[in-house]
């Protein structure tokens, strides 16, 4: 994550006296990330992750979010647990944001993600769907199309200086996906933003999932068409048909896609890179810059949605 709003050791202390996780023994602002505020501390009880919550995540929306984690790791998925305080509740409020913390997971993200790692997300994506499957609460995605219009409107006067061509693309895309967006296709719990650096191996094995700030519920394969784009492409942007293969076919091997979920992805990954390049596009026009804020380029997505509108075939993504 990002530091977006900075806190006082005398602000830290006075918060965490809410707690029983030790003395504090020291504390610092994490630069990865782009969305919220984190810190890691160290207590005399080991380290944890102190969030602030900022401007993409509802204050109203957070007990859905602890909530699942707590629910998840309950079921067998490793993710950070909520810390409760001595009131019961896990979430306070910090330097004017609200705020929690979260147990720390021993782990690191993959720089270079490799075809193992693509079947173990595909893998942990499907046990995590299955997961989700009784969890009492609702959280209606924000980022679905509506959202992404609102993005666009916020964005588009500009879009050219960022692309050459960008508007006129975008707005076909807008009108293809309009008409044939699915609505009919298996719905659940997703974490809709499970990209490389949500994901923590220990070697070759998974240690846990992170970052639950997007979870909703909307189509279980939209969930997959976005590691297809987070996982399966190489730095010059083509697509690996092998990490494509690897991610569903571990995704296959715990739940396995109905025929009109398959023959979606296309249009649903589409979608999915239409997302992150609109959130991307307007946080680099829109967004606060600062040391320890890093903006992602949407150049990236740019160049995945290309890839999305040139498919002729599911196969193309490595589906047998
Ligand atoms: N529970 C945790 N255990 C260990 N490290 C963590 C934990 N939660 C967050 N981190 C650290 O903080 C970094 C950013 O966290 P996170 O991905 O949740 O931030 P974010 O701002 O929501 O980022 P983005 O949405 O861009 O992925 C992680 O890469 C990791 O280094
Ligand atoms: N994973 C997102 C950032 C958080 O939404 C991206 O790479 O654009």
């Amino acid at each position: 994550m990002a530091v977006y709003t900075d806190i006082t050791e005398g602000d830290l202390g006075a918060f965490l006296r809410n707690y029983s996780i030790g003395e504090l023994l020291s504390y610092k602002g994490i630069a990865e990330g782009t969305e919220n505020s984190n810190f890691l501390l160290h207590t005399s009880t080991g380290p944890f992750i102190l969030t602030l919550y900022e401007k993409r995540v509802e204050e109203a929306d957070l007990p859905f979010f602890l909530g699942l984690m707590d629910h998840l790791a309950a079921r067998g998925i490793s993710c950070p647990l909520p810390v409760h305080r001595h009131d019961g509740g896990t979430i306070g409020t910090l330097a004017g944001r609200p705020a929690a913390i979260i147990t720390f997971l021993e782990g690191m993200w993959p720089r270079r993600p490799t075809v193992v790692h693509c079947r173990e997300v595909g893998k942990v994506l499907a046990a995590m769907h299955l997961a989700g499957a009784d969890f009492a609460m609702t959280r209606k995605n924000a980022l679905a199309v509506e959202g992404w219009q609102e993005l666009w409107a916020a964005s588009r006067e500009r879009a050219d200086e960022v692309a050459a061509g960008l508007t006129q693309e975008v707005d076909a895309d807008f009108a293809l996906l309009e008409k044939e967006w699915p609505d009919h296709l298996p719905k659940g719990i997703i974490h809709a933003d499970l990209f490389p650096d949500n994901v923590f191996f220990l070697g070759s094995e998974l240690s846990g999932l992170i970052d639950f700030y997007f979870a909703c519920n909307d189509l279980l394969a939209y969930d997959l068409a976005t590691c297809l784009n987070a996982w399966c492409f190489e730095k010059d942007m083509s697509f690996n048909i092998t990490k494509g293969a690897a991610l569903l076919s571990g995704y296959q091997s715990v739940r396995v896609l109905s025929d009109a979920e398959k023959a979606a992805l296309p249009v649903l990954a589409r979608g999915s890179a239409l997302r992150f390049m609109l959130t991307r596009l307007y946080d680099w026009l829109h967004g606060p810059d600062g040391d320890l804020v890093v903006k992602r380029d949407p150049a990236e997505y740019i160049r995945k949605l290309r890839f999305h509108r040139s498919i002729s075939s599911v196969q193309e993504y490595g589906l047998s």
